[in-house]
């Protein structure tokens, strides 16, 4: 099971800090999607640079021009590049096309899908990485709880990452459901203490 930290709302300094006390307990390494939209892919190829070792996730939930972004995540160096579930079969198809040729994966985020039946037609398509997300904007109505948890229940031949608010106290309740990735932003980028949160939550994987 791996633990991804996602890199969201910071600065370009903040992340590099924050990678330096972590790294120890972070498998993957998200950049987010507003740092990429502040710092281009550059911000990308940088932190490959420095954490050749680790897979790094660009989110760059792409919805349109799938290849073009596909091609520019890959070539910045990013390991994985997050794709909208709700983006057209043709973008999903082009972006595992491109994948396939670069030797590298496709996230596809489920954030806002709520019938299984698109999850039925992804795996048709050939996906087998998603990722279950309660948004940041959704989290200020609640959190992610049972029912969007069971939501990959019967698909086991996809892997699923988990992310949306998960903290110290709702982290058992995720790795019960034994998710292959989980996703944590805020509460360890925002943490008094970053480095005890990230090494306490990687603590509890075991
Ligand atoms: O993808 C994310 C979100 O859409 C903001 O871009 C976050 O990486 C994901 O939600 C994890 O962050 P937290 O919710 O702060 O744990």
């Amino acid at each position: 099971m791996n633990l991804q930290l996602a890199l969201d709302r910071l600065t370009r300094d903040e992340c590099f800090q924050l990678l330096k006390e972590t790294e120890p307990y972070v498998d993957w390494i998200e950049i987010g999607t507003g740092v990429i939209k502040e710092y281009g892919m550059e911000i990308v190829r940088e932190v490959k640079e420095c954490y050749r070792e680790k897979v790094i996730v660009a989110d760059m939930k792409t919805c349109d021009a799938g290849t073009h972004e596909a091609i520019q995540a890959f070539e910045a160096g990013a390991d994985i590049t997050t794709v909208m579930a709700f983006s057209a079969d043709q973008t999903i198809l082009d972006t595992l096309e491109v994948a396939k040729r670069y030797n590298k994966q496709i996230m596809i985020d489920l954030l806002g899908v709520t019938n299984q039946n698109r999850l039925i037609e992804l795996q048709r398509l050939g996906v087998n990485l998603v990722s279950l997300h309660f948004g940041k904007d959704m989290q200020k109505q609640g959190e992610l709880g049972a029912e969007q948890l069971a939501f990959t229940t019967g698909f086991p031949d996809v892997k699923v990452a988990v992310a949306g608010g998960i903290n110290v106290t709702s982290l058992p309740r995720v790795l019960k459901t034994n998710p292959h990735t989980v996703i944590v932003g805020s509460a360890i980028t925002k943490a008094d203490n970053p480095k005890q949160t990230a090494a306490h939550m990687k603590g509890l994987f075991n």
